[in-house]
């Protein structure tokens, strides 16, 4: 039973507070992520888990163990948690055995050989043994240093960026093979990154941070369709925010018609709140009465990403299958096809 606990977390550096009231639960085998733009806190937060900086306030607990508050602080060789770099860090001149091996050295030749055989096994580099890291690739090296990172079996383990010295296009597969690898061995984990599709292609929960504070802790699914606020709106996918009025608590006018849904009680018939347009929440057909212009069109293999702009001068984003080409400056018509409606009280963009 792994369950990792963050409650009320702060952490600053000398007089900068970085870190403020974080609050998130991580449940046993389960894979959280904290996501955000550059800056926000991130490995700081990681940090503080693996117990290499100090809490000034609030509590993390590890299998019901407090490990750091303001009075306590587990040093890290103690909390049984691995941690994965996007550097890899493997020893060039020990092999793929030994560095396996190496927080585990301790233990009996027999006991070493059996783990490297099954670790080897579980990362899918069955006979790279004898082999060194010079010899792998990028993503081989990275899958040994999990290997390796797992071979103490810890309680928790923690991945800091770790395919970010990847191509983009292999980050999302290398982060599926992890996420299945991980699952394999039950193990809880908390991965750290900038890229939404590699957090998407991984974690089961993904937290999503602005200047130190959690925007939201949810499913990927709920952060893109069911957004916070314009925050976590904008960071995470596409997506346009409509200007509306408030009719009455589940109607908002917009320029694309009366749309329906859940109106924050703070907002009052009357009030302008902005409605959030995801492009895939927009078809294109051939009558309606929303006339729109295609201002850009971005080729995406299966799909289109077309930039629309309508009459009143608003502009919008809608994915289409790519055999529906239109030409920039093209007249269409448009539909609302509208799954979840995310009404925002203030006219924010992004
Ligand atoms: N050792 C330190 N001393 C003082 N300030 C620090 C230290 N480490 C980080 N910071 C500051 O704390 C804030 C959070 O940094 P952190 O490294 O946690 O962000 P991050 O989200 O991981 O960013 P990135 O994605 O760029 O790695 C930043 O403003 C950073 O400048």
């Amino acid at each position: 039973m792994s369950k990792l606990t963050l409650q009320n977390i702060h952490i600053r550096y000398s007089n900068n507070a970085v870190v403020h009231a974080v609050s998130l639960t991580v449940e046993d085998g389960q894979i959280g992520c904290l996501l955000g733009p550059s800056g926000c806190g991130k490995t700081t937060l990681l940090r503080a888990i693996a117990g290499f900086e100090s809490v000034t306030q609030g509590s993390i607990t590890l299998n019901g163990q407090l490990i750091s508050d303001h009075n306590t602080h587990l040093p890290p060789e103690k909390r049984t948690i691995g941690m994965v770099f996007q550097d890899y860090a493997l020893f060039p001149h020990l092999n793929i055995a030994d560095n396996i091996t190496f927080g585990i050295r301790k233990q009996s030749s027999q006991d070493k050989a059996r783990r490297v055989a099954e670790l080897l096994e579980l990362v899918n580099l069955p006979g790279y043994a004898k082999r060194y890291p010079h010899e792998l690739s990028g993503g081989q090296q990275q899958r040994i240093a999990l290997a390796r990172a797992l071979a103490p079996r810890p309680r928790l383990l923690l991945l800091d960026e770790p395919f970010g010295s990847q191509d983009v296009e292999l980050r999302e597969m290398l982060a599926r093979e992890v996420r299945d690898i991980l699952k394999r061995e039950g193990m809880t984990a908390i991965l750290v990154t900038h890229d939404q599709h590699e957090a998407f292609a991984m974690a089961d929960e993904i937290g999503v941070l602005q200047q130190g504070r959690l925007q939201q802790w949810d499913t990927g699914y709920n952060l893109y369709h069911k957004p916070a606020n314009a925050f976590v709106a904008g960071f995470i996918g596409q997506g346009v925010l409509l200007p509306g009025i408030v009719l009455n608590h589940n109607t908002v006018a917009t320029a694309l018609g009366n749309v329906h849904g859940d109106v924050p009680e703070s907002c009052q018939p009357e009030c302008p709140v902005s409605v959030l347009i995801r492009p895939d929440d927009l078809r294109l057909v051939a009558d309606s009465p929303h006339p729109a212009t295609v201002i850009s069109r971005g080729f995406r293999g299966a799909e289109y990403l077309y930039g629309l702009a309508l009459n009143d001068g608003s502009q919008l984003l809608a994915l289409t299958p790519s055999h529906q080409a239109h030409p920039i400056g093209a007249s269409v018509c448009i539909e609302l096809d509208l799954q979840h409606l995310v009404i925002l009280p203030t006219l924010t963009s992004y």
